[in-house]
């Protein structure tokens, strides 16, 4: 493992602004970037697809191990299962609660931990997850643990969705999200926490620019 390349972990819950504040940390910084829950996303796509059930822990380990997943340098990124591109398929509601649900067997995470390591590439990386801080990367030297209230969470996914012409109830939206929140920090293995010596900060009422601000503040900007 590189442990002198510094890591800074954004860990948090669905929608809090992970994903957004991430890569602009990683642009700003010129490190590399890791969209952990696109990895687990993507298994997920492939899992559906071969017609495996959900909680069919070995047969979702081989499928983990057989995947060929890599992740262009565009922006959006494509990213390329066996070959095709997946980036539509695997932000939608559906697929991000299947993702959870496997994303929640012990040996799921293991077969997955050394693809998500992998990332840690000179000059630096931003990882972005559920268990950066606290279980891929522990000894990052950097941590931030991203919150949002859940009604603020569920607002602002509902907005997305509808920019891509997605329409799905708010009530509706805002049960999946409690519900994909329960799953992620109840699970027994790498549930969803605050790492020890992370940096709070809950985002309801900050603007994305604010929020990359305090995460550059973070790692010394
Ligand atoms: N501080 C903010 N203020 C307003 N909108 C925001 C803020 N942060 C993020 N958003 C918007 O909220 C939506 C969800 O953000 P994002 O995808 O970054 O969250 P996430 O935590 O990565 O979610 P997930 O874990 O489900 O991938 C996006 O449309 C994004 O533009
Ligand atoms: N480090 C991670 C990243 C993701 N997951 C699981 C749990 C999430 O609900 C799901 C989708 O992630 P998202 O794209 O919404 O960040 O994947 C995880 O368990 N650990």
């Amino acid at each position: 493992m590189n442990l002198e390349i510094p890591v800074l972990t954004i860990d948090g819950p669905s929608g809090s602004g992970k994903g957004t504040a991430s890569r602009a940390v990683a642009q700003r910084l010129g490190w590399n970037f890791l969209d952990s829950g696109a990895i687990y996303r993507s298994l997920a796509v492939a899992v559906l697809r071969a017609g495996v059930p959900l909680d069919a822990v070995d047969a979702i380990v081989r499928v983990a191990e057989a995947m060929d997943l890599s992740f262009t340098a565009d922006d959006p990124p494509k990213v390329l299962l066996d070959g095709e591109n997946i980036a539509g398929e695997i932000h939608t509601e559906t697929c991000g609660n299947a993702a959870s649900r496997i994303a929640a067997h012990g040996p799921v995470r293991q077969a997955l931990l050394q693809k998500q390591r992998d990332f840690r590439r000179a000059p630096g990386l931003v990882a972005d997850g559920r268990d950066m801080g606290t279980v891929v990367f522990p000894e990052a030297v950097y941590k931030v643990f991203l919150t949002a209230s859940a009604g603020v969470r569920a607002l602002r996914r509902h907005k997305q969705l509808k920019e891509k012409g997605i329409d799905v109830s708010l009530g509706g939206l805002t049960r999946e999200i409690e519900e994909r929140d329960r799953r992620d920090r109840e699970r027994a293995e790498a549930p969803l926490l605050m790492a020890e010596g992370a940096v709070l900060i809950d985002s309801s009422a900050l603007t994305i620019d604010e929020v990359v601000v305090r995460c550059l503040a973070v790692v010394g900007l």
